[in-house]
């Protein structure tokens, strides 16, 4: 039997939450964003992957060097370590639908996509926690540090808060059920663990400050249900002074936004990617339209408007 399992695109950081807070994403014309891999026992005996999709060409050419055979080899190994040392290998598929360094959680995806994946295969030997914590040191091998920003929300869907506890690593906040997201892919590649070493090491008093009144208000505002209030604090003192000179057109791009009626704009994750919150359908479909017409830099780039995915992670399709 085979399994095919998508897991959504996400917004690390929402500019508001540098490294602990991120949401999933699902377009509103019912297109997936999203990578999935599908699983099946292996006929050889042997692990192998494929990998197909638009943005296939990105990838290292060695499957042993794609992320997914990491998380098979970690997965295999915490499976030995409770004693189940005679599983049959898998095959599985790849399907690369996000943007290598787009700010859009491809790497978190892909490993989201494959531990879930390889949960299901093997008859779910780990909890949501366990795993959540698997995909979560994946993550940090490829970007240099563990935040679960992009896998969690990935993975579980909706708007995560990380709280990193034991047993508790995210919890989900409440979604404002009227806002609408322009999420905008301009073509081009950042590397995570390079737009973290441009950041400063050290904060002023007065930003550290800012940050905590903003996030505060942020969350409380998701509490009361007040989307205003909750786009209004999406303030991004942390990240965006200093990411924003490696995207194209930033600055003009926020303008015409915000001259446009946008509730928030930021980075998605750690860029190229942006986001700007509307609540208004009619209106993040005109600032999509803008998005494809003066944002996007070259035929790899794109924009959709998109809901929360509360969903998260999903089986799309069970083959016999
Ligand atoms: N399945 C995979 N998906 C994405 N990246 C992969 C995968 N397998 C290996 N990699 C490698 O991991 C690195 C991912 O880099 P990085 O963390 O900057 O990108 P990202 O996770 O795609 O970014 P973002 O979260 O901004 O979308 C690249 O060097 C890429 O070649
Ligand atoms: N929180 C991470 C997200 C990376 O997608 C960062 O901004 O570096």
């Amino acid at each position: 039997m085979g399994l095919n399992v998508y897991a959504p695109a996400s917004i690390g950081n929402l500019s508001v939450g540098f490294d602990i807070l991120g949401a999933a994403l699902s377009p509103i014309d019912g297109s997936l964003l999203g990578d999935s891999v599908s699983i099946e026992s292996s006929t050889t005996g042997d692990f192998s992957l494929q990998c197909v999709g638009r943005f296939v060409d990105k990838l290292p050419a060695d499957p042993k060097q794609n992320i997914i055979y990491d998380c098979y080899l970690a997965f295999r190994k915490a499976m030995a370590d409770m004693g189940r040392t005679d599983e049959v290998a898998v095959s599985m598929v790849l399907e690369k639908h996000l943007p290598i360094g787009s700010g859009l959680g491809s790497s978190a995806s892909s490993i989201v996509a494959a531990f879930y994946a390889l949960n299901e295969h093997y008859g779910k030997p780990f909890s949501e926690a366990q795993l959540l914590a698997m995909m979560g040191e994946l993550e940090g091998q490829i970007s240099g540090s563990i935040h679960y920003d992009n896998v969690a929300p990935c993975y579980l869907g909706g708007i995560q808060l990380m709280l990193e506890r034991d047993g508790r690593i995210s919890e989900s906040l409440p979604v404002i059920e009227d806002w609408y997201f322009v999420s905008a892919y301009p073509g081009i590649s950042i590397s995570t663990a390079e737009a973290r070493s441009i950041l400063p090491n050290h904060y002023s008093r007065a930003d550290i400050i800012d940050h905590g009144r903003y996030l505060g208000t942020f969350i409380h505002a998701l509490y009361r249900g007040d989307g205003q209030l909750a786009a209004e604090s999406i303030r991004d003192v942390v990240a965006e002074p200093y990411r924003k000179q490696l995207i194209p057109g930033f600055d003009a791009m926020r303008e015409q936004m915000m001259a446009d009626g946008a509730l928030a704009v930021g980075i998605s994750g750690s860029g190229p990617s942006v986001f700007v919150i509307t609540d208004s359908k009619e209106k993040a479909e005109q600032m999509h339209q803008w998005m494809q017409a003066n944002f996007i830099q070259n035929d790899r780039g794109f924009s959709h408007v998109c809901q929360i995915d509360t969903l998260g992670t999903r089986v799309l399709e069970e083959t016999a």
